[in-house]
């Protein structure tokens, strides 16, 4: 049986560690390494907690999930023996992922939160793998959602847009909800309506043939309060803010 092994346990480790486990992954195949979380999650989800080369030794496919910026310090006494390494390090690349891990087998990932549920959409860009690792990668990539090849030049924009984007999506529902507060909607309530009238608009536009501004039209009922609301998004430059905030995500330096 494949053993996955995380080494660093925050938001991003956790997320996948639930999506593996939702999918039926037993909690003694998932092994977990920090200096200080591992043993909560042990006792949360009964998965192994071990020293991180113990990790290593042990697992099939090793993750790393700890700060960008964490890279060598974490890695510098280990031996990873050329597993199948996959990194999530947000601006890593995988020159530098090879030269501190000195394995040949790994893949540069940049996933997002939603993994948890395994609805993920993560990228990778991969060194030649055995036949055996790229299985391995596949299975556990099906685990968390949907993922697309991408060239490293690109993993700073699918960043900012995939990874950083279930932040500003809850960001809009969060501002949605507090303008329904504002005008007199009781707050759960508020929140509630806001939730579901995004993962409906979402899923409404998932299966449609239509385009995102085609289907705003069809809300858009002729002389109706929706146009209004619409010229107002314009009038503040809805979409520059959003560019704006998407550029500043993009051109921020990881390290
Ligand atoms: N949070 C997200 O939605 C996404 C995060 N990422 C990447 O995931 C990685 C982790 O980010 P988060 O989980 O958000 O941060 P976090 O702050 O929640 O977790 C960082 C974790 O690093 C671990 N750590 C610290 N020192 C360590 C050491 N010496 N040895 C082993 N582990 C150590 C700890 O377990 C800590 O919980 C980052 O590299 C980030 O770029 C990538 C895509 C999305
Ligand atoms: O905030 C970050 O740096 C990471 C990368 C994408 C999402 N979270």
């Amino acid at each position: 049986m494949i053993k996955y092994g995380f080494i660093g346990t925050g938001n991003m480790a956790q997320a996948m560690i639930k999506g593996l486990l939702g999918k039926g992954v037993s909690a003694n195949n998932i092994a977990v390494s920090s200096p200080r979380s591992a043993a909560k999650l042990t006792e949360k989800w009964g998965v192994i907690s071990l020293s991180a080369q113990k990790l290593i030794d042990e697992s099939s496919l090793i993750v790393l999930a700890f700060l960008p910026n964490q890279l060598e310090n974490v890695t510098a006494k280990l031996d990873f023996q050329d597993k199948l390494v996959v990194s999530v390090l947000a601006g890593i690349t995988l020159e530098q992922l090879i030269s501190a891990t000195h394995t040949t087998q790994i893949v540069r990932t940049l996933p997002n939160v939603n993994v948890a549920i395994n609805q993920g959409v993560t990228a990778f860009s991969k060194t030649e793998l055995t036949t055996t690792n790229s299985t391995t990668f596949k299975i556990f990539s099906d685990y968390l959602g949907s993922s697309v090849v991408l060239a490293e030049s690109q993993f700073a924009i699918f960043s900012a847009v995939a990874g950083s984007g279930p932040a500003y999506v809850f960001k809009y529902i969060d501002a949605l909800a507090q303008a329904g507060i504002a005008n007199g909607l009781e707050a759960k309530l508020a929140t509630d309506i806001a939730t579901q009238t995004v993962l409906g608009s979402a899923k409404t536009l998932a299966l449609s043939t239509q385009t995102a501004k085609e289907l705003q039209n069809a809300v858009t009922s002729p002389g109706g309060s929706t146009r209004a609301g619409l010229d107002d998004f314009d009038t503040h430059n809805f979409d520059d803010v959003i560019a704006h905030a998407i550029k500043a995500t993009v051109e921020h330096k990881h390290l």
